[in-house]
């Protein structure tokens, strides 16, 4: 691992983060999720475009521009649960680039895998109620990253090839960076993650929704309920 790097204020990129270890067992994960309970497919956006990459969540269920726990716009199914693992995970990469996790809880993560075609475009992540940062891990393919302002989707931005086992936060003053991702570099991936060829790319996220069902988050329905007394 390589000593974090602050790209702006807020949005630190950890090379070589991941062991290798780790991440083959990521790529184990991610593949299992992949098949079900809801299946990765392309995102379809609403004025039907399809995104090149393919995703799957786990957590919440990610769709344009919300999230829910039921994939309706794939086969219906609730996604699979978050897994604590990957909540330590998230702290443990929190703690990596800030110096100390604050108490971070994800509750949903994005794993997105790239073919050597696919591309993701300038963006925010603006659909979650949480201003917590997000956590990036890459595996597999190089790409070049692309990490932008909070204003607008052109310059000034920043591009930086995230590798194989590389970490990147954004949060804080970066938390509503623009940032995509133009390009994929075929053949870079080393297949002893268990990926041989594209790349695997998961963010880890606080949605801030409640859980209607548990209780948890805002609007937790415990401090509505009578008190037993
Ligand atoms: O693939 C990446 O590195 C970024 C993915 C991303 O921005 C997203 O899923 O919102
Ligand atoms: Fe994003």
């Amino acid at each position: 691992m390589s000593s974090p790097r602050q790209i702006a204020p807020g949005a630190v990129h950890v090379p070589g983060w991941l062991s290798l270890g780790e991440q083959r067992d990521l790529v184990t994960a991610c593949r299992a999720w992949a098949t079900g309970p809801v299946p990765m497919r392309h995102t379809v956006l609403p004025r039907g475009g399809v995104m090149s990459v393919q995703t799957v969540c786990v957590g919440w269920h990610w769709r344009p521009y919300r999230y829910t726990r039921t994939a309706g716009d794939v086969n219906g199914a609730r996604v699979a649960e978050f897994p604590r693992w990957m909540v330590d995970l998230g702290r443990r990469a929190l703690a990596a680039a800030y110096g100390d996790h604050g108490g971070y809880t994800p509750d949903t993560a994005l794993i997105n895998f790239y073919d050597a075609a696919a591309k993701m475009g300038m963006h925010q992540d603006k659909d979650e109620k949480s201003g917590a940062p997000v956590v990036s891990l890459s595996i597999g393919d190089t790409c070049t990253f692309r990490f932008g302002n909070t204003e607008n989707r052109s310059r000034p931005y920043n591009d930086l090839l995230l590798a194989s086992g590389d970490l990147f936060v954004f949060g804080g003053p970066s938390r509503y960076a623009y940032h995509g991702v133009p390009k994929v570099h075929p053949g870079t991936a080393d297949p002893a993650t268990g990926l041989a060829g594209g790349r695997l790319n998961i963010t880890m996220r606080v949605t801030g929704l409640a859980d209607p069902l548990r209780g948890h988050g805002d609007g937790d329905l415990d401090g509505r309920l009578p008190s037993a007394g």
